[in-house]
């Protein structure tokens, strides 16, 4: 059976302000108030597991336990079928560098990646999202989503964030980063898994 979220806060157990702004929009017509692992001041878990559940129960139930309110996390990344999936649950290490993060040179690291393959076009890959809903008591909810698309070169849209500028969804000729947030947030990944979630815990 699943647990039905009944609290009046919520903590977004993320430091991704990209994340944070699609996931209050998301939670808007629920009454949630919101809060982030920042507004408690929370430090960043280590994301030490392989699978994005793995690591979405790490960051949910690490924030579970240290504010004593319910929490929701995603892990997500993008998967590219002709690197076998990679990046993956390893998405933003690909992007780290000694002065933060770079994703205009994970892309293009990506992209070099695939011309070196001579990956035949179109050139697949998804965005996939995994929830975890944790209480303080130990119990979890998971919700996975996912949106199909292919990668495009050069980088278009300043929209979004992280790997937008490139993944085209399956059914449109623009990509995410040139997509109105409100219409991401209709056939996102995060969108997808949101609709479970919803279904689950809040109907
Ligand atoms: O762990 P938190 O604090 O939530 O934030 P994060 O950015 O580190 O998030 P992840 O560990 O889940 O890493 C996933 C990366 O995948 C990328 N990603 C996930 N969803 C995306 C989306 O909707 N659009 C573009 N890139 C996305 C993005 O670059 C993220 O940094
Ligand atoms: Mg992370």
């Amino acid at each position: 059976m699943t647990r039905k979220f009944d609290g009046k806060e919520l903590v977004i157990a993320s430091h991704n302000k990209g994340k944070l702004r699609e996931i209050a929009a998301l939670l808007k017509p629920f009454g949630v108030s919101v809060t982030s692992a920042a507004d408690h001041d929370l430090e960043e878990p280590e994301e030490t597991e392989d699978t994005f559940a793995g690591n979405a129960r790490i960051k949910a139930h690490f924030a579970a336990k240290s504010t004593g309110l319910p929490a929701l996390s995603d892990d997500s990344g993008i998967m590219v079928d002709a690197l076998d999936g990679a990046p993956g649950v390893y998405t933003a290490d690909w992007a780290e560098t000694e002065n933060g993060r770079d994703f205009p040179m994970a892309m293009e690291k990506t992209w070099t990646l695939l011309e070196e393959k001579n990956a035949p076009l179109p050139r697949t890959a998804r965005f996939c999202s995994t929830l975890c809903l944790a209480w303080p008591d130990g119990h979890d909810e998971l919700f996975e989503g996912k949106v199909e698309g292919s990668l495009t070169w050069p980088m278009r849209g300043d929209q979004g964030f992280g790997y937008d500028p490139i993944f085209v969804p399956n059914g449109y000729d623009i990509t995410f980063g040139e997509m109105d947030p409100a219409e991401k947030h209709e056939i996102s990944h995060r969108a997808d898994a949101f609709a479970k979630l919803v279904a689950g815990s809040f109907a």
